[in-house]
């Protein structure tokens, strides 16, 4: 088999990209026959050797980033033609038409990612680390009053998620955060502020205090806890996956 590899940076959050990948469909225009597809994950194609192809694998890998979703892909071909002259067809011809397709679905793909994100309602968290204990919120009213969160809040048109999140924290908290590390995404459960269904996520970061200290402006209460009592907390459901992460910061 042959391969090549590509890897796009899409701004969007993981599930856009996900979903985007799959409506898409597939990037080649030559005649192949779909014969086993769990898109967008891996879509196995095959061909009579009269094609030029006798197989071809796709498969993507999407990891949530700070710059939004990481798409590795793997095209991997291999030709019906027997001998020298399969050899050749597979490394010059097929490698030349197999990337040639990808650039182009790729270009769109992104640019179809991006453009589908602005129609999603997202959610930046921060956890404001000081020493070994991380700030977390408790809501103070609506459906989820009570829970336990990440200060921070919906991301504004045409705003960055970064530039989201220090807003955020300055309303709620009357604090400049300085944002650090990306710890990670979480899908968000039903509709967030009238958008889709399903599609809204979480995307949190690691943040310092630059300036100021804490005020719950907008919560019941603000609490500075260390790893121990972190699990320990009546969290809103879909932060926990991230609490691990979390965690390893507060680690000795
Ligand atoms: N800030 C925050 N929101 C979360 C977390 N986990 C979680 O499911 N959410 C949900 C709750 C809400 O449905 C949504 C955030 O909305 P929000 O009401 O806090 O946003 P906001 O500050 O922009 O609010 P507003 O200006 O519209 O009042 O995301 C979290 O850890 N932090």
């Amino acid at each position: 088999m042959y391969r090549l590899r590509f890897t796009t940076v899409v701004a969007a959050p993981l599930t856009v990209a996900f979903d985007v990948a799959r409506a898409l469909g597939r990037p080649w225009p030559f005649p192949l026959e779909e014969v086993d597809s769990v898109r967008p994950v891996r879509d196995l194609y095959a061909a009579g050797p009269h094609r030029g192809w006798r197989r071809l694998t796709h498969e993507r890998r999407f990891t949530a980033s700070g710059a939004g979703t990481v798409v590795e892909e793997q095209v991997a071909w291999e030709t019906g033609l027997p001998g020298v002259l399969g050899r050749l067809v597979d490394r010059t011809v097929l490698r030349r038409r197999v990337r040639r397709a990808m650039c182009r679905h790729l270009d769109g793909y992104a640019a179809a990612a991006a453009v589908r994100a602005l129609d999603v309602v997202q959610v930046v968290g921060a956890a404001v680390v000081r020493g070994d204990r991380v700030l977390v919120a408790q809501r103070g009213s609506g459906p989820l009053a009570g829970l336990w969160e990440f200060p921070g809040g919906k991301v504004e048109p045409g705003e960055d998620h970064l530039g989201a999140l220090v807003r955020e924290c300055a309303e709620e908290l009357g604090v400049v955060v300085a944002p650090k590390d990306f710890l990670g995404e979480v899908l968000l459960d039903g509709s967030v502020a009238g958008g889709v269904p399903g599609t809204s996520t979480l995307r949190v970061w690691s943040a310092r205090l630059a300036a100021g200290e804490p005020v719950a402006r907008e919560h019941r209460e603000l609490r500075w806890v260390c790893a121990g009592d972190l699990e320990g907390l009546d969290w809103i459901a879909a932060d926990r996956p991230l609490l691990p992460a979390v965690r390893a910061l507060l680690a000795p």
